[in-house]
């Protein structure tokens, strides 16, 4: 090994959340190296979040247009697919990092490129693509980012059967004639709209009894019939049990618990995330590899005060927003820390602690219907032990929504905590509901007295006035 390089602070991995403590790192004037193996930006920017919701805007505008009298007969039509497929291109940016390595040399963070690993305290090892070797030092913080992977069950054929995971999901270069997808939370939901609008004959295989299973059930059920009229064939509870494809290009065939099988052209095993920290150098530190990183609430390794963890490796919340605001929390730890502050500010809510994460965590899925939630779910709630109400109301009595698409379909509720009277969470599931969330988000983190939202008037006609519909139907039971 080389004499070690010196930095206050290492970052590895380059994805959004570690990206995000780079970006405070060196705001707060701190000398900071980031590694990344692959591409600066992580799996959001090129397997994720972006181009998945550039193959879904489209599908959506579409299904919105076709709701707007008038406007419907001007898009009968299918998408023009290669058009879609290049703009998701344009936006994945080609898989090409060139413009992060240029907003980092601007901001003067150094980056390594390769594969870095722990090297015992304050210290990682890089071994880079061409085999070189450095070894990088931390004055203050090292700072592991390094997301996850799509778990693939260990099903008898799946090997052979090179099932998609959502890189391939996302990245693909052309519809599949026939799409079947295992799985039922966001990433098949999402992925069903994409490609089914997109033209494939899609078949969504759920092992529980709907889709959306962390989101307020008529979520998912808005989002399946939706889907089933879209042409999706949506089937709950069933078991894959074995997957067959012979030969390189052929069809790949399921087998569902019973004998049934299935055919498709491809297969998105959309099953889940396991953490990327088996060959990360955790045993040099005494930590477990293959492991999420568990962290307190300002994202710090219990027993390592070096040592932080942000983003989806540490399984608090696997959301870009949410690993971009705890790298805002580790940044502003390191840099008052590295400052010699004495207190930390770490009462709930304080500027050292990602206290949303848990009390105010937002989420909306670009489906159609979209799916937007924050905070609590009734059933979280009340398994918490709290006293709630939930309140529900139809979006579609909402004059901003009828005027918004003819024939709105679409709920609301929100989650009232009885004894203090505030909102421990929102649902909204509608088209053009994601825009809806943030000002929930706001309620919920602010804890606005209810009496106090009662004077936040919503303007008319917007989607909006369903606050007011879900205040007055409060007031009134
Ligand atoms: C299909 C899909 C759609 C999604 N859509 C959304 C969405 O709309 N909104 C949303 O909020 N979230 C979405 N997510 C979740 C989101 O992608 C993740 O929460 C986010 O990418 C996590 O960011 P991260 O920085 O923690 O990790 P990642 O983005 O996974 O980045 C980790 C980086 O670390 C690098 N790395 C790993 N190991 C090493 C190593 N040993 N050495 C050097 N570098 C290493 C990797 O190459 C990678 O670049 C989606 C996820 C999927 C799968
Ligand atoms: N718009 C967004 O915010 C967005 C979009 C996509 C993904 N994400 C995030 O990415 C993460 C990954 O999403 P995901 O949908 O891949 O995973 P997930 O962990 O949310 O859901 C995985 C699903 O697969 C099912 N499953 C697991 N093994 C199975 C098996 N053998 N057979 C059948 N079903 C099986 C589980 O029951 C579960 O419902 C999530 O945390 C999600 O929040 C966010």
């Amino acid at each position: 090994m080389t004499e070690a390089v010196e930095y206050d602070v290492v970052v590895l991995g380059g994805g959004p959340a570690g990206e995000n403590v780079v970006d405070r790192a060196r705001a707060a004037g701190l000398s900071t190296a980031l590694v990344e193996s692959e591409l600066v930006g992580g799996e959001c920017s090129y397997w994720a979040c972006v181009p998945s919701k550039a193959l879904l805007r489209p599908v959506l505008a579409r299904a919105d247009a076709r709701r707007v009298p008038g406007l419907a007969g001007a898009v009968g039509g299918p998408l023009d697919t290669a058009a879609v497929l290049a703009h998701r291109d344009y936006w994945a940016s080609d898989w090409k990092d060139q413009g992060q390595i240029d907003w980092l040399d601007s901001i003067g963070a150094h980056v390594y490129r390769g594969h870095g690993r722990l090297y015992g305290v304050r210290k990682v090892a890089v071994t880079s693509p061409e085999g070189e070797h450095h070894v990088l030092s931390a004055r203050h913080a090292v700072v592991i980012a390094t997301g996850t992977r799509a778990v693939v069950p260990d099903l008898p054929g799946i090997a052979d059967a090179r099932p998609w995971t959502s890189r391939e999901a996302t990245s693909a270069q052309e519809a599949p004639g026939r799409l079947l997808i295992v799985g039922g939370s966001v990433v098949a939901a999402e992925m069903a709209t994409a490609w089914q609008g997109l033209g494939s004959q899609v078949t969504v295989l759920v092992r529980g009894s709907r889709l959306l299973p962390r989101m307020e059930p008529f979520a998912g059920e808005l989002v399946a019939d939706a889907l089933r009229e879209a042409g999706a064939v949506i089937r709950t509870e069933v078991a894959v049990e074995a997957v067959v494809r012979d030969g390189s290009t052929g069809p790949v065939t399921v087998v569902l618990e019973g004998g049934e099988t299935l055919e498709g052209d491809e297969l998105l095993m959309a099953t889940g995330r396991s953490p990327r920290t088996e060959d990360i150098g955790l045993d040099t530190v005494g930590l477990a590899p293959g492991e999420w990183i568990g962290v307190d609430d300002s994202c710090r390794v219990p027993g390592h005060d070096w040592l932080y963890a942000v983003g989806d490796v540490n399984h608090r919340a696997l959301l870009t927003h949410q690993g971009k605001y705890q790298a805002r929390i580790a940044g502003a730890v390191i840099a008052a820390r590295a400052a010699g502050e004495a207190e930390l500010d770490t009462a709930p809510w304080g500027a050292h602690v990602a206290t949303a994460d848990e009390r105010a965590l937002p989420q909306v899925v670009f489906t159609d219907p979209e799916a937007a939630a924050v905070g609590l779910s009734l059933a979280e709630a009340e398994g918490a032990g709290r006293r709630v109400r939930a309140v529900d109301y139809d979006l579609a009595k909402v004059s901003g929504a009828g005027l918004y698409a003819d024939g709105y379909r679409g709920r609301a509720r929100m989650v009232v905590d009885l004894d203090r009277e505030v909102l421990l969470g929102a649902t909204f599931v509608g088209p053009g509901a994601a825009e809806l969330l943030h000002a929930a988000t706001i309620a919920v983190a602010a804890e606005v007295p209810i009496d106090r939202l009662w004077h936040a008037v919503p303007a008319f006609p917007t989607i909006s006035e369903i606050w007011l519909r879900l205040l007055e139907a409060y007031r009134q039971a």
